[in-house]
């Protein structure tokens, strides 16, 4: 199955080859390295070669005006401007959980595709996706029509299923900051939903949201008392996954509206984000209110 516009099909099928690539050579890069990115992070040294070899691949393409990642601090002109031709814009995070590569668990790669330029409303995405690197490599891809999951091995991607929507009925939750560390508003709610869900925490939001796609549920980072923009970041995480989860049905939420509708200020903007089924956004969004 592939994606109807070919300048996108393109920059889906370099990031899905890719990822083989990407995950065998996760093998001799998972110690830090001296440097940290533009959220002031620390970085492994797979974040950098994964950001590098994806940079290459996506800036190559033509009809790819801009690239930018999670691992750079200023966007990548490498095209005609997105916001006045019909070039897109690529924004990657090239590892998400790379803090998970030291206890070996999951990982992801998100990238959304906007057709606008950088930093975009996620409502200018026309395409996102994510990669789990777990014991098979996975990629959901969610388009204008329909989310897809695919297996990727060896270059190849193979459909395992057409219409991803989010069960009817909630089973998971997981909520990433440290408890005392969130405001009172969040932690009553987290209670309550305690109740009701089993808790699946990872550690890395790719890993973490993929239990919600599975299984229904809920995935939240939220505004924290010590930071109360959060930790993820609006364009290469918030955007695509908020994207990805309401066109499978579900919704996303900065705590008040829609993450597609959060206006961005610059590229590495952070944003609280919760994700899930639609009744528990909702209610998430009336505690916090
Ligand atoms: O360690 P914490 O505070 O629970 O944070 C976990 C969150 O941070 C992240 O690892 C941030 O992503 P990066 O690894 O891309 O910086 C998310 O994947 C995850 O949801
Ligand atoms: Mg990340
Ligand atoms: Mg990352």
């Amino acid at each position: 199955m592939t994606v109807s516009d070919p300048v996108v099909e393109s920059i889906v099928a370099t990031i899905s080859r890719s990822a083989t690539e990407i995950r065998q050579g996760l093998i001799g890069r998972r110690s830090t390295v001296d440097e940290e990115n533009p959220s002031g992070e620390t970085q492994v040294e797979a974040d950098i070669w994964a950001d590098e070899l994806l940079g290459d691949r996506l800036r190559a393409i033509d009809g790819v005006g801009q690239y930018a990642s999670e691992e750079r601090a200023e966007v990548d002109d490498c095209g005609d401007d997105p916001a006045t031709s019909g070039s897109f814009a690529v924004a990657v995070d090239p590892l998400d959980g790379s803090s998970n590569l030291k206890s070996n668990n999951a990982m992801g790669t998100v990238f959304g595709v906007y057709d606008d330029a950088l930093p975009a409303r996620g409502d200018a995405l026309v395409t996102a996706g994510y990669i789990l690197y777990g014991p098979i490599t996975t990629m959901v891809l969610a388009t204008e029509e329909t989310v897809s999951e695919y297996e990727l091995t060896g270059g190849e991607r193979t459909v395992v299923e057409t219409d991803l929507t989010l069960p009817d009925d909630p089973v998971v939750y997981g909520f990433g900051g440290r408890v005392p560390d969130w405001p009172e508003d969040f932690q009553a709610y987290a209670r309550e939903i305690e109740s009701e869900l089993k808790l699946r925490y990872g550690g890395a939001m790719i890993g973490d949201v993929n239990q919600v796609l599975t299984y229904g549920g809920i995935f939240g980072y939220p505004g924290l008392e010590s930071r109360p923009e959060g930790k993820l970041r609006l364009q290469f995480e918030g955007n695509p996954i908020g994207y990805i989860v309401e066109r499978a049905g579900g919704r996303s939420s900065d705590g008040s509206q829609s993450l597609l509708s959060v206006e961005p200020t610059e590229l590495h903007d952070r944003t609280p984000v919760h994700v899930g089924n639609a009744d528990l956004i909702e209610r998430l969004e009336d505690r916090l209110a």
